[in-house]
């Protein structure tokens, strides 16, 4: 049996738990076969408190893990996929749900009947209400009864409801990168909300691992495209909560891309307002003590190579005039827009260290 002792926990009791010995905590990763999934058992499989303990899988299930996961070892290959309606084994007590939105719902009601807390890596339960859902995505939901419950967890703003919480909606990639340089300027009241653009591009396993037509090597290869117009079902979650951490109703119009790298992900927001001049030092005071979140010096701008692999989201501002300015973010798309965002918020779940198991440190070059 692994023992390991609890790191922190932010409340009165954690000298006494600090000393206590507890036993790791099994995990369950619904979607273990995807690019989001395997990246959640690379990160728990070097994690000091988490366990792997069940994978589950759709059109692959019933083979092993390293069988389809080519980046997969030890004693996680080994493990048989389960599918993802089979029932949970009884020690898990944290799901993540990485499945494709619509099938995620099912499977996190499922997994809360069953008394565990979850992770949901989907966008099924990003909204608060129907109306919004069906508009973002065109379908009727399973189990709009959870989504006053779900918390929404751009963690660097949501660190106490999601200590307490039994469902996380891991926010997507795009608004991930957008609303983390957006919020402090909005709370700031220092831009113009009528429209804000939002140019986004990403790595190409932001559209999942399934086969399609649009995403073989001569598609993708050699070539950057847009996609997603009119209004890509991001469009909706940004504003939604734009409105929930900044206070106040924007517009978004919003252009994602497609490019041929593998990950990372570059948003440059091109906003109007007042007092640019002050912005870089609003958000450098905003994340001073953020692990994750990087304002760069003054003149610099992020890349996705300076952060790919790592759990960082880098910021950089250029005022153009005292009413312009440019913000450029940049994230790893399958870690601070996915995995790594899940984990930081399962760690404040279950009150350990919120950086335990992710790296500050890209993998560079
Ligand atoms: N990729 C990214 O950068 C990001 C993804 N997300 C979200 O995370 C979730 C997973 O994304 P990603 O890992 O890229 O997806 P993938 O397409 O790479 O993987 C999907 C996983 O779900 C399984 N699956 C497919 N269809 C079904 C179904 N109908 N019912 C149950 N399971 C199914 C697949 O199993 P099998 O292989 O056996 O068919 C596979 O394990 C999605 O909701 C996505 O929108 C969020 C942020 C970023
Ligand atoms: C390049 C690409 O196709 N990206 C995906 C977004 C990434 C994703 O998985 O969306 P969620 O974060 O909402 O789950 C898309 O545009 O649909």
């Amino acid at each position: 049996m692994n023992l390991n002792v609890i790191m922190t926990k932010s409340f009165d009791e954690t000298d006494a738990l600090r000393s206590m010995p507890v036993m790791n905590i099994a995990v369950a990763i619904l979607g273990a076969t995807g690019y989001t999934g395997a990246e959640l058992i690379r990160l728990i499989e070097s994690h000091p408190h988490f366990e792997v303990k069940h994978l589950a899988a759709h059109s692959q299930a019933g083979k092993l893990a390293g069988d389809v996961l080519p980046g997969c070892a030890g004693k996680v290959a080994a493990m048989r996929l389960a599918t993802a309606d089979d029932a949970l084994p009884e020690n898990v007590e944290l799901v993540f749900t990485a499945l494709p939105h619509g099938a995620a719902a099912t499977s996190v009601f499922a997994a809360l009947e069953a008394g565990k807390k979850v992770v949901d890596l989907s966008a099924d339960f990003r909204h608060k209400s129907h109306d919004i859902y069906q508009a973002a995505y065109g379908a009727s939901h399973p189990h709009p009864e959870l989504f006053e419950e779900a918390v929404y967890g751009l963690t660097e703003f949501a660190r106490a409801d999601v200590a307490k919480a039994r469902l996380i909606a891991n926010p997507g990639c795009y608004p991930t990168s957008t609303l983390l340089p957006l919020v402090p300027l909005l709370n700031a009241e220092l831009i113009d909300t009528s429209t804000i653009i939002v140019d986004s591009k990403s790595g190409t396993s932001g559209a999942g691992r399934s086969a399609k037509t649009d995403l073989l090597y001569c598609e993708i290869n050699e070539s950057v495209k847009a996609y997603g117009l009119p209004r890509h079902r991001h469009a909706w979650e940004m504003e939604e909560w734009a409105l929930g951490f900044g206070h106040q109703s924007i517009t978004v119009r919003f252009v994602p891309h497609i490019l041929p790298m593998n990950r990372g992900m570059l948003t440059t927001l091109h906003l109007n307002g007042a007092s640019t001049h002050s912005w870089h030092e609003i958000l450098t005071d905003q994340f001073a003590d953020e692990p994750f979140v990087k304002v760069l010096p003054e003149g610099r701008l992020p890349s996705t190579a300076g952060i790919s692999g790592s759990n960082r989201c880098d910021i950089g501002v250029a005022a153009l005039s005292d009413s312009e300015a440019v913000i450029v973010s940049c994230i790893d798309n399958l870690l601070k827009g996915a995995a790594g965002q899940a984990l930081q918020n399962a760690n404040l779940m279950f009150g350990f260290d919120e950086t335990a198991g992710l790296a500050t440190h890209a993998l560079w070059p």
